[in-house]
C-alpha cells in the first residue's frame, strides 16, 4: 500500500484551475467549517497565523477526507520545519520568500527522501505513514509531494527562470502583498505596477509548464490572473471573511 495519492498535485499538473482560501483562524473547529464549503483546497497558514505543529496537525486531520485538499504554508524554508510538516501528513507545501534557484533546489531536497533529497526518516512514528500502517510509505512518498514556492520580491522575480528550472517544483505562487511592499507600494497590492508584475510572472510560470498561484480578494483581479494562466487561485481568507461578516451584522443593529 503506497502513500496517499495527492490529487491536488495531479490536477494542477493537468492544468485544472483550482480555487481555495487561506485559513488563518488557526483552529481545527474553524477548519472543519471551512471544509464544509466546496473549495478545491484549503491553505493552513503557518507563516502569519498563530499555528504550531499541533494545531497544524489537528487542522490537517479535520480537513482530510472532507473534499478540499489541505495545503500547509510554512513560516520559512527551514528543512526541519519541512520535515515536521511532511511527517504530520501534509503532502502539499507552500514555502514563502524564495529568491534564488539554489534556494529552490535546497527546499526541494528537504521534501524528498534519499537519494533525491535529505528528508529525515521518521515514518515509523509519523502520521504521514498512518503510524507505519503504510508499509510502502518511504518508497512512495516522494512522488506524492507537491511543492509550491512563493516568489514575492524583485529578487525573486529576477530569479524566476532559475526557480522554474528546478526539477520537482510543481508551481510558483506570486504573493501580491509582499511583492507590493518590495516594489515600494506597501499595503497596495492593487497598484498597477504590482498587478502588472503579478500578471507577467503568472504568464511566465505557465509558459514554463508549472502551476501558477496567486491570492486576491478582488474578483476582477482574480479574473485577470486566471486569464493570465493562474490555476492555483486563492480567493479569500477565513479571518477577513469572518471579521467582515461580524462587523457588518453589528452595524446593522447599531442604530
Ligand atoms: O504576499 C502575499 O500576498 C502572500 O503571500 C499572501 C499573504 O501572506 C496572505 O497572508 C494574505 O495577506
Amino acid at each position: 500500500m503506497p502513500a496517499p495519492v495527492n490529487t491536488l498535485k495531479h490536477r494542477l499538473a493537468k492544468g485544472d484551475v483550482l480555487h481555495g482560501i487561506w485559513l488563518g483562524l488557526a483552529d481545527a473547529y474553524a477548519a472543519e467549517i471551512a471544509a464544509s464549503a466546496d473549495f478545491d483546497w484549503l491553505l493552513i497558514d503557518g507563516e502569519h497565523a498563530p499555528n504550531d505543529i499541533r494545531s497544524l496537525s489537528a487542522q490537517l486531520a479535520v480537513i482530510e477526507g472532507k473534499g478540499p485538499v489541505p495545503i500547509l504554508r510554512l513560516p520559512d524554508d527551514d528543512p526541519a520545519k519541512i520535515k515536521q510538516a511532511l511527517d504530520i501528513g501534509a503532502q502539499t507545501l507552500l514555502v514563502p520568500m524564495v529568491e534564488t534557484g539554489a534556494q529552490a533546489e535546497a527546499i526541494l531536497r528537504a521534501t524528498r527522501y534519499a537519494p533525491e533529497g535529505i528528508r529525515g526518516v521518521g515514518s515509523a512514528l509519523a502520521r504521514a505513514s498512518r503510524f507505519a500502517a503504510i508499509p510502502d510509505y518511504l518508497t512512495s512518498a516522494n512522488a506524492q509531494i507537491c511543492l509550491l514556492l512563493q516568489v514575492e520580491s524583485r529578487a525573486g522575480l529576477a530569479a524566476l527562470d532559475d526557480i522554474l528550472a528546478v526539477p520537482g517544483v510543481d508551481g510558483v505562487f506570486i504573493g501580491p502583498s509582499d511583492l507590493a511592499a518590495d516594489l515600494r507600494h506597501l499595503g497596495n497590492p492593487g497598484h498597477p505596477e504590482v498587478k502588472a508584475a503579478v500578471l507577467d510572472a503568472l504568464r511566465r510560470i505557465r509558459a514554463a509548464g508549472r502551476s501558477a498561484g496567486v491570492l486576491s480578494t478582488d474578483a476582477g483581479f482574480i479574473a485577470d490572473c486566471t486569464a493570465a494562466g493562474a490555476n492555483f487561485v486563492g480567493v479569500g481568507i477565513d479571518v477577513t471573511l469572518f471579521a467582515t461578516a461580524l462587523r457588518q451584522l453589528a452595524r446593522q443593529y447599531r442604530g
